[in-house]
């Protein structure tokens, strides 16, 4: 066999089936399932009758919109959460659950986190596995060597009722990051230096490896944060080889395999790396010694400097689209040229978020404010830990006493300021040093300012009341011992804790010890998936000639399609209003009513447009919502163009009977735009692959390229959940021979029982005070 990447590997081991198109139909192993993008999925499972195929598979929990103030009174959702839509949300949650029984760690559930922190902590995310949920932050679990990648609803959907995806294969790049760290340099420095070197386009549709000793040398807490921000390089996913530090992090958690299982999955575990001589597409070399601590200091993730630079100048760049956007971000964050990183000053800090919420990131934060007290210009420093399991581990260390007598506010678990789709928001012109992973325009509050870093830098930029080089902070040395736990000290507690609170589970489950760790819970035959309804169907693409607006940006991310306030729907329609919302509206000083701005949808005739035609890269980047091409679809929009996508809005347009089209840049600068510009609509024929002048019917482009199914799908306007279900014989066979081949997987999300209403952290101490 020809040597293969890891990717490659996991890729193959789940494939199920594949179409003569070259499609693929992959298996899935781990579903983690969030408030935001399930809703609208476990709808469409109710009104097509279908089950969730794979409850032992799918594991739920509750993390953007929950508060994180003290939960000392917290009852029940309805009462302690304000928020009219983020209540609803949260209710339609815990009904999905119930209604369709999957594992939930609701808000009064110490396990209950950020999904990404959550799935590892529990040992649900697993080497070798595939891993997705509606969310573009999925990319985090690759650090254990899964496949592990952000889906839209409709595809949850399709997971909830096939365990399966639709998958094209991926280019393979590697990273490998050379050399050893300088001191104090964390993965946050790493992470962000590759972006700033690739740019947020730069995987775009690969899957990263990362590797080199660097990486190796890492912590499961630091891999994670590396592949957590492997979307914002773009990529598919990011993946590190599994090995000892790996496999180490796994033992003894609840949802891991034990005894004979574990050896089997060892010895398994053991062949995933890429193999001698195995081909990347990309390779790139990075050292670790050109790394120092690195913030950001425009709109986005690849604005990275180092904090010993100066903020840039346009006037020094000659690209009219890098100059503008450059010019642009200035404004919006509200820096002048030249001004030393150094000497900005900060409103607020938020240490937390699925990049650094762990401990190790809670341990790194406390080390600086230890004997410190926040600045006075900085009015509030959010410690937010990822889970509550966490929160309990930092109390039990007593970071949290640490922080409180620094000044900073220690928070329950969630998501939190990272996307302020709870109560966590800056206010306008806030400027935010943050350890989150994205400083898109408006990301944490209308008009804030965010710039991304390292926990420690964080920190330290709130003692010093600006952008600090951590390298040059005065740390209080002499009390470190009493922040610093020895890694053993920590494992045992974790040990403890799991042991303990698997002692419980088993306990409450029948069957014999096997049948209670391996087997998967029997659905009943009534609720198999061939019970499921008919293809629901969407619109049918086949000849359009539109009305084409024209749209001169690069990097325009899905939170600047539609922002998060608009995300609290449970519905897939009614989001026309927020389609580009930030910048079709400004508010008017007097009445605090929506004005329109120029924006090109605002303008006649581009009200009525059909077809948008984006000059720059990496069109719907970022986050996976698909309320994106929702959106994008009740405006009237069917059709997008632009020289690349982000790959999660790219698969989420097509789901929803939108066409996007890869057109290179200069064909669109040179051939598209003139006509388009002179007010000439554009035809866009997808049988025969081909843009035409709307007018004059002169054809522009003779061929564009779209894979063969997609195609299919959208000019037979198939929904491609019930052509999956007639592939059922296929999905059989393959859970057959993983029930032998993987058997260390059976059971999943179902060895756990919820624990709903326990005030019980499993490290045995009180957790939380509920
Ligand atoms: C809400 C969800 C769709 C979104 C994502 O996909 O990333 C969110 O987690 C984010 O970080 O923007
Ligand atoms: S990126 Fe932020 S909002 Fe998205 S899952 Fe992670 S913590 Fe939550």
């Amino acid at each position: 066999m020809a040597p293969r990447t890891l990717y490659d590997k996991v890729f193959e081991d789940h494939i199920v089936h594949k179409d003569e198109s070259g499609s693929y139909l992959l298996y899935i192993d781990r579903h983690l399932v969030h408030e935001v993008t399930s809703p609208q999925a476990f709808e469409g499972l109710k009104n097509a009758g279908r089950p969730v195929r794979r409850t032992d598979c799918t594991l739920a929990t509750v993390d953007h919109n929950i508060p994180t103030i003290s939960r000392v009174n917290f009852k029940n959702v309805s009462s302690f959460i304000d928020q009219d839509d983020s209540r609803l949300q949260v209710e339609t949650l815990e009904q999905n659950v119930k209604d369709f029984d999957v594992t939930y760690f609701g808000m009064d559930d110490s396990r209950q986190g950020i999904v990404h922190i959550v799935g590892p902590e529990q040992g649900f995310t697993l080497p070798g596995t595939t891993v997705v949920c509606g969310d573009s932050h999925t990319s985090t679990h690759g650090a254990f060597g899964a496949l592990a990648f952000g889906i839209g609803t409709s595809e949850v959907e399709h997971v909830l009722a096939t365990q399966t995806i639709i998958q094209a294969k991926s280019k393979n790049m590697r990273i490998s990051v050379e050399g050893d760290l300088s001191e104090g340099i964390t993965s946050k420095d790493l992470v962000l230096h590759v972006i700033g070197v690739i740019g947020t386009a730069g995987g775009t549709g690969c899957v990263i490896e990362f590797a080199g000793k660097a990486i190796e040398s890492l912590s499961m807490e630091a891999r994670m944060s590396i592949c957590n921000m492997a979307i914002e390089a773009g990529a598919r996913a990011g993946m590190i080889k599994p090995d000892q530090t790996t496999f180490d992090y796994i033992s003894g958690r609840p949802l891991a395999p034990k005894g004979a299982e574990l050896e089997k999955a060892l010895a398994y575990w053991k062949t995933l790396h890429s193999d001698e001589g195995a081909h990347f597409d990309y390779d790139i070399k990075i050292a670790a010694s050109d790394i120092v601590p690195t913030i950001t200091w425009g709109n986005s993730p690849q604005d990275a400097l180092p904090i010993t630079a100066s903020v840039p100048d346009p006037a020094h760049v000659t690209d009219p689209i890098k100059k503008s956007g450059m010019e642009r971000a200035l404004k919006y964050q509200g820096l002048t040229p030249n001004t030393r990183l150094v000497d900005i000053k900060i409103d607020k800090a938020f240490i937390g978020s699925c990049t650094n919420a762990r401990i190790e990131d809670l341990r790194a934060a406390a080390k600086v404010a230890k004997g410190h007290k926040k600045a006075d210009n900085v009015k509030l420093v959010l410690i937010v830990p990822g889970s509550g399991l966490i929160k309990a581990q930092a109390e039990k260390e007593g970071l949290d006493k640490i922080f409180e007598a620094a000044g900073f506010s220690w928070r329950e678990a969630g998501c939190s300021m990272c996307l302020g789709m709870n109560p966590d928001i800056l206010d306008p012109e806030e400027r935010c040093a943050s350890t989150s992973n994205r400083n898109f325009e408006g990301r944490q509050g209308a008009r804030s300012r965010t710039h991304l870093m390292s926990p420690a830098m964080a920190a330290a930029a709130a003692i010093k009341g600006h952008f600090t080089d951590i390298r040059e902070f005065d740390y209080d040395t002499s009390d470190e011992p009493a922040v610093h736990i020895e890694h053993e000290v920590e494992d045992k507690l974790l040990q403890d804790a799991v042991y303990e609170h698997e002692k419980e589970v088993i306990e409450d489950t029948p069957g014999t010890e096997q049948e209670r760790l391996y087997d998967i819970p029997k659905e009943p035959e009534s609720k198999k998936a061939k019970t499921a309804a008919p293809s629901g169907g969407i619109d049918k693409f086949g000849v359009l000639t539109g009305i084409t607006a024209p749209l001169d940006k690069a990097n325009v991310d899905t939170d600047a399609i539609i922002p998060k306030q608009f995300l609290k729907t449970i519905k897939r329609t009614g989001l026309k209003s927020g389609l580009f919302y930030e910048a079709r509206y400004v508010k008017d000083p007097v009445t605090g009513k929506d004005v329109e701005t120029d924006f090109v949808l605002n303008v006649e005739p581009y009200r009525k447009a059909e077809i948008l035609l984006v000059t720059g890269d990496n069109f719907g980047c970022g986050s996976s919502r698909e309320h994106a091409p929702w959106a994008l679809k009740d405006f009237g929009i069917k059709c997008m163009i632009a020289p690349s996508f982000g790959d999660i809005f790219y698969n989420n347009s097509f789901k929803n009977g939108l066409l996007p089209i890869r057109i290179p840049a200069d064909v669109i600068q040179s051939t598209l735009y003139p006509v388009v510009t002179a007010g000439h609509k554009l035809t866009i024929d997808l049988p025969a692959q081909q843009i035409r002048d709307g007018e004059t019917d002169e054809v522009l482009v003779d061929h564009f390229d779209v894979e063969e199914f997609r195609k299919h799908c959208l000019v037979n306007g198939l929904d491609d959940i019930g052509l999956t279900l007639q592939k059922e014989e296929f999905i059989s066979k393959y859970e057959a021979v993983r029930r032998e081949k993987f058997s260390f997987l059976e059971g999943g999300s179902k060895l756990i029982k919820p624990i709903k209403g326990t005030k019980k952290s499993i490290y045995g101490v009180k957790a939380q005070e509920w």
